[in-house]
């Protein structure tokens, strides 16, 4: 099978500061403690990924950034500005945009509405260009335009979603799990993209994926998380070459 190359760029950490840094965050659902003192750091322009089995918390951290729900304990820096207890919209309108697990597309608006959402806080000076720049990223959806969300395959799902939290101009790029349920040409694809937008435009991504194989080889870092802790950290490269990354996320899998 044909896989994206690896990065080859030595890790940005040295030389940018962190646009999000997260310190000791814990988050509870009720009594249960999903969250238990994490501690991650993505710095700017860079493509970070954070992998675990089902269950680890991998997307409440993810909401946990957006604020809902919201950390019990610690800090999210963003930009220097601890954002942990703002509101969610206040959060989205600092150009955090999410993409989230499920795509929550809205299914009975057509592609080109779902994608004038996006640009909700935005505002419309650059509808146009943003539009014709997703159109060119993702053909699949020019050709789309006026179809009803709702009967996109998967993965058209997947690229609307991805393309609406991009009509929204962020600096940060929140990823959960893009790959789940599609096929590995269209996950090829849109990994494909995303490093591209990391590349010409220096998009900074934070990625949650279980396809830990392409998240690697996608990301400048990694984190390893289980049970609601960072466990290890390191390269996207240093991570696939551990012996306990390889058995515990990668067995049966892409390579
Ligand atoms: N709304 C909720 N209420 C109660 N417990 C929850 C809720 N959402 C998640 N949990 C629990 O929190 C823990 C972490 O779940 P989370 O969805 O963050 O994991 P994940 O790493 O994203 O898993 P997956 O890869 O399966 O999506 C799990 O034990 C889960 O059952």
């Amino acid at each position: 099978m044909s896989t994206i190359a690896p990065l080859t760029t030595p890790t940005l950490e040295a030389t940018s500061r962190p646009l999000l840094s997260i310190r000791g965050v814990e988050t509870f659902y009720g009594k249960i403690q999903a969250l238990k003192g994490v501690d991650l750091d993505v710095h700017e322009g860079e493509i970070v990924t954070l992998i675990g089995a089902n269950g680890a918390g991998k997307s409440t951290l993810m909401m946990t950034i957006c604020g809902n729900p919201r950390a019990r304990a610690g800090q999210i820096l963003y930009d220097g500005e601890d954002i942990a207890q703002l509101p969610t919209h206040s959060i989205m309108s600092r150009r955090i945009a999410q993409s989230p697990e499920g795509r929550r597309i809205f299914g009975r608006m057509t592609v080109l509405e779902n994608l004038q959402m996006g640009t909700t806080l935005v505002g419309q000076e650059h509808f146009d260009s943003d539009l014709k720049r997703m159109f060119e990223m993702f053909p699949r959806l020019s050709e789309r335009a006026s179809q009803r969300a709702g009967t996109l395959s998967g993965g058209e799902q997947q690229m609307l979603a991805i393309a609406r939290a991009l009509m929204g101009r962020p600096r940060l790029l929140l990823l959960d799990e893009p790959s789940l349920g599609l096929a590995p040409i269209i996950v090829k694809q849109i990994f494909e993209v995303i490093r591209e937008l990391n590349r010409t435009e220096g998009l900074t991504v934070f990625l949650v994926e279980q396809n830990a194989f392409h998240a690697l080889r996608l990301a400048h870092r990694g984190y390893v998380m289980v049970n609601g802790r960072i466990t290890m950290k390191g390269t996207g490269r240093e991570l696939l070459a551990r012996e306990e990354v390889r058995s515990a996320y990668l067995e049966g899998g892409h390579h």
